[in-house]
């Protein structure tokens, strides 16, 4: 059960850190009011602890321990004077109380201003706290979200540069609301290369989105998997530039695969060549994934640590 909403004041503290290390920490990155609710004249309703309701919760076709989420904010008195802004790249605290007091970090995917709702993509993690309430999520059962935190990767409209996104697994959420903000403002010159590492084709999630993102100019993608399985190869064939034919037969229109991890290799052969001022790099994933290729590509393109950022 959650919490009442007593405590809405935006004092930030120690308790109000989930004390996972994560890149931007709340205690760094304490929730800001927007410009877009200052500019509507509107109360941010997630600046401070508040009340959202599980409005559906699907597993995810290829792995039941992946859900989509959609939370709709909840009160009893919402006069009409308050919006819901989660900007591109930020997350939202969940916090819960059911057995014993947690907070975890989650980025949505979606969310809409008005309506003020949002969406998540949640991996359950074995054993994992959270994870096991989440699991046990009744329909229409009311949660604590606070945020939106963030705020490492401030996007320039005007720059005209590459953006290369790396996204790992379930991380590729947050990734999703700043590739659509760059493609939906048709002054923005920036290029977008997507690269995303899932395990196979089937937990490429948000697959559908990926091909409607292909049909602009600026924007191409990759996929990286890591263990995709076919009968024609096995674990001793060495990964190659093409995937084998069995592979390429499950491609859709523009959506180029490697079967492998993504390596030093192929990131040298996404970024462009001696032009390290004009990439950009974000780089969402769990920690050490982000530590990797954080070194990676500042060792093969030389891109520097200003440039590079972290979801
Ligand atoms: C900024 C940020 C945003 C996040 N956004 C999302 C999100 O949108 N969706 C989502 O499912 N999770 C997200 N996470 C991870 C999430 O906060 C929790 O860690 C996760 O749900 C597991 O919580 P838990 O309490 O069940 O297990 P924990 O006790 O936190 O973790 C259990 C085990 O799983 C490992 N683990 C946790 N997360 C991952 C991961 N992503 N990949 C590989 N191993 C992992 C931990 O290292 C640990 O060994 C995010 C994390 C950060 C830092």
């Amino acid at each position: 059960m959650a919490r009442n909403n007593n405590d809405d004041d935006d004092a930030i503290d120690e308790s109000d850190c989930c004390g996972n290390g994560c890149t931007n920490c709340i205690l760094d990155h304490k929730p800001q009011p927007s410009q877009r609710a200052q500019l509507a004249g509107k109360r941010n309703v997630i600046l401070t602890y508040a009340n959202f309701r599980l409005l559906s919760n699907e597993a995810h076709k290829a792995d039941a321990q992946v859900r989509l989420m959609h939370f709709g904010y909840h009160t009893e008195h919402d006069a009409d004077d308050s919006i819901l802004d989660i900007p591109p790249g930020h997350h939202v605290m969940l916090r819960t109380d059911a057995t014993t007091p947690l907070l975890r970090p989650y980025s949505p995917y979606w969310s809409d201003f008005a309506a003020k709702e949002f969406k998540l993509l949640i991996k359950l993690q074995p054993n994992g706290p959270m994870s096991s309430f989440l699991a046990n999520l009744q329909p229409l059962q009311v949660l604590q979200f606070r945020g939106p935190i963030g705020g490492n990767y401030v996007h320039d409209a005007k720059a005209a540069k590459c953006i290369v996104i790396i996204a790992q697994g379930v991380a590729i959420a947050p990734t999703l609301p700043l590739v659509a903000q760059i493609l939906d403002n048709e002054d923005d010159m920036n290029r977008i290369r997507h690269l995303i590492c899932a395990q196979d084709l089937e937990h490429v999630y948000f697959r559908e989105r990926l091909l409607e993102f292909a049909q602009y100019w600026n924007y191409s993608s990759c996929l990286y998997l890591a263990h995709q399985s076919c009968t024609c190869c096995d674990s001793n064939t060495p990964p190659t530039d093409q995937p084998c034919e069995q592979v390429r037969r499950q491609l859709r229109y523009k959506e180029a695969a490697y079967t492998g991890r993504l390596e030093a290799k192929q990131l040298a052969a996404q970024l462009p060549v001696n032009d390290a001022d004009n990439i950009v790099v974000i780089i969402a994933g769990h920690s050490s994934f982000q530590r990797e290729m954080s070194e990676q590509v500042a060792k093969v393109a030389g891109v520097s640590a200003g440039n590079i950022h972290l979801l």
